[in-house]
């Protein structure tokens, strides 16, 4: 019997990984394509974006959440069993697609297809590496000597230069394709240094293809054949190989923090969204997205924040059996999002939803 397909979507907070994977449903071939989303913070958004994207073949029985924490850390306890469990049952589906939270190391979740039980019935078809190559122009992953400087003098036992561009980097180098998303953010010439700078982070040639809001023909993403898992011992993150230099330091997401803010019915829309960006630059919150109820309105709008980019929509109704509320997580580095700083998002949050700050700026 052949094995089952599985491509690994993986890519920084926001690169674009769930609404590329929202189109591939779109444009699936006549593919039974059963997900797996992993997500770091406890709120499900993405899992909840795609069943709620109406796709005939994105059903709530064709998603798998796993929210226990990022999937490079739980593939024992979550990733494997969850596997297994889609593979007994009658109706295989043609090709697996798993999105990786958006801090997670794809390379001990591609060495987990080694494993007896998988091995056997699936190979993995590619790693593909999603980018937001606007934030990669902005120079989000490149060192900012000043922060880290700052970050030593906090934390000696820092043991990383710059955790965001080292997780950048072990992304990219698990890559079988680099998606260059957001490429409409940015004109040619920026798009194509993106390219080189890109090109110069793996030690081999990776393709690159460029897309906007994740739209590529399905066929590019899917039948790469790479077979990674017999790979990805070549492609190895920075800790494991500070680990072979004696330099160890497990992989862990210490560096990283999130929370659930709930809040009540977004009262002033245009307000919320005058405010928010400048909250998350105060706070250099890296990810902020969610739900939010909006009085009057049928259907819940839905927030998302990537750094300093802000987007707002409908996406569906609310149903019937549930509760209307605003439900926003928010992911930062974990010296920016102590339990002071929590609190005082979580204030600032429920100000700006309910209109306050707007009326005390008045
Ligand atoms: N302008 C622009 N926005 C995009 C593009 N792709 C995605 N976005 C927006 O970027 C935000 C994050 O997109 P997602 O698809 O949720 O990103 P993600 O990688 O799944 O995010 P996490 O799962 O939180 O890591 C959303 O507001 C998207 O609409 C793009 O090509 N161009």
């Amino acid at each position: 019997m052949s094995k089952i397909p599985a491509t690994v979507i993986t890519g920084f907070l926001g690169a674009g990984k769930t609404t590329l994977i929202r189109n591939m449903l779109q444009d699936a071939g006549g593919r039974k394509i059963a997900l797996i989303i992993n997500e770091f913070g406890d709120l499900g958004v993405d899992g909840n974006i795609l069943t709620g994207c109406g796709i005939e073949t994105c059903t709530e029985d064709d998603v798998v959440e796993l929210t226990n924490g990022c999937i490079c850390c739980t593939v024992a306890d979550d990733f494997i069993p969850t596997m297994t469990r889609l593979l007994a049952r009658e109706d295989k589906p043609d090709h697996i697609v798993i999105e990786t939270s958006g801090l997670a190391l794809p390379q001990p979740l591609v060495a987990a297809f080694n494993w007896p039980e998988v091995k056997t019935n699936v190979t993995v078809d590619g790693v593909v590496t999603v980018v937001d190559a606007a934030a990669v122009a902005d120079g989000r992953f490149a060192d900012d000597e000043a922060k880290v400087a700052a970050l030593r003098a906090a934390d000696e036992s820092l043991d990383h230069d710059n955790p965001l561009e080292e997780l950048f980097e072990d992304q990219l180098r698990a890559a079988d394709l680099v998606v260059l998303n957001k490429a409409d953010l940015i004109d040619r010439e920026v798009l194509e240094k993106v390219r080189s700078e890109i090109a110069g982070k793996t030690e081999r040639t990776v393709r690159t293809v460029a897309s906007e809001h994740g739209k590529l023909p399905t066929d590019v993403l899917l039948g790469i054949e790479a077979g990674t898992e017999n790979l990805i011992l070549d492609r190895k993150a920075h800790h494991e190989m500070e680990h072979e230099s004696g330099e160890s330091h497990e992989h862990d997401h210490d560096e990283f923090e999130s929370f659930v803010v709930d809040a009540g019915s977004l009262a002033d829309r245009d307000g919320f969204e005058a405010a928010l960006p400048g909250l998350i630059a105060r706070h250099d919150i890296l990810r902020l997205k969610g739900f939010a109820d909006v009085p009057g309105k049928k259907m819940r709008l839905v927030i998302q924040a990537v750094g300093k980019r802000l987007e707002t929509y409908f996406d569906r109704p609310w149903k019937a059996d549930e509760t209307r509320e605003t439900r926003l997580v928010v992911i930062g580095l974990h010296h920016d999002l102590d339990a002071a700083a929590r609190d005082e998002i979580t204030n600032e949050l429920n100000a700006i939803v309910s209109g306050e700050a707007r009326q005390a700026a008045e």
